[in-house]
């Protein structure tokens, strides 16, 4: 069984090394197979499909099994959401559901890096103009994440896979590696989001799923605009 899903799956997308060789730390890295496994559009009711629909949202569940890419900490390829209509970045909505994991999280701007660690039951948000890995820092646990998103625009890849991944790599020896092709970028901020909380400390109530026809609690992943508190204390400012 999937961890974060009790019901039927579709065919997963499934990324592999060859399509992640542009993003590595070492780019000869000679691994083959399967890294990733992303179940896309995900619903538990025929009135929850249409529910997702209507409001133009989407829930995945991603499986990450653990890896060592060669002294690298096995990731997602990592990528920016475009702006709305309205000039804001879309933003997205994780739970960590099995296992723990680090998002970093960069501005599009790169004044800012921010490295998240979240353990099982965690929720956290994008904020609008941040690019996002997520990285499995065990050696032998299965991550699994849920995720809430628009499905009004399509995930930019160019700014990664140009730079050769993020800004920082994360090293399974522990080490946080700047990556060189990036022009001087800020430390790394180091935030924590725990079972039940977000990253800000705010308290999260029920599964992500529960968030299914809550048209209150998702406003904020098409018109981010309207609802700025939902990132305060994740960015910056
Ligand atoms: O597209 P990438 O960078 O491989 O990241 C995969 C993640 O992004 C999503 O598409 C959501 O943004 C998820 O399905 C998955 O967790």
């Amino acid at each position: 069984m999937t961890p974060g899903w009790n019901g039927a799956l579709p065919a997963p997308g499934i990324r592999t090394v060859r399509d992640m060789k542009s993003v590595l730390a070492e780019p000869r890295c000679p691994e083959t197979g399967a890294l990733y496994f992303m179940y896309r559009d995900l619903a538990r009711s025929a009135p929850d499909r249409c529910w997702l629909a209507q409001n133009r949202l989407r829930y995945d569940v991603t499986v990450i099994p653990p890896r060592d890419l060669c002294g690298e900490y096995v990731k997602t390829k990592g990528h920016y959401h475009p702006a709305d209509p309205a000039g804001t970045g879309y933003p997205e909505l994780y739970e960590v559901t099995q296992g723990e994991a680090f998002f970093l999280l960069q501005s599009r701007t790169l004044d800012d890096i921010v490295l998240i660690h979240a353990g099982t039951g965690a929720r956290v948000a994008i904020p609008p103009g941040y690019g996002h890995i997520t990285i499995n820092p065990s050696p032998d646990a299965t991550l699994a994440l849920a995720n809430l998103v628009s499905t009004a625009f399509e995930s930019e890849y160019g700014e990664y896979e140009t730079l050769h991944g993020a800004a920082y790599y994360l090293m399974n020896d522990g080490r946080i590696v700047k990556n060189r092709h990036y022009p001087e970028v800020p430390p790394v901020r180091h935030l924590t989001a725990v079972k039940g909380r977000d990253a800000a400390g705010r308290a999260c109530t029920g599964s992500l799923y529960s968030l299914v026809s809550n048209r209150d609690a998702l406003a904020f992943l098409n018109e981010p605009e309207k609802y700025p508190d939902v990132f305060t204390g994740l960015t910056k400012d």
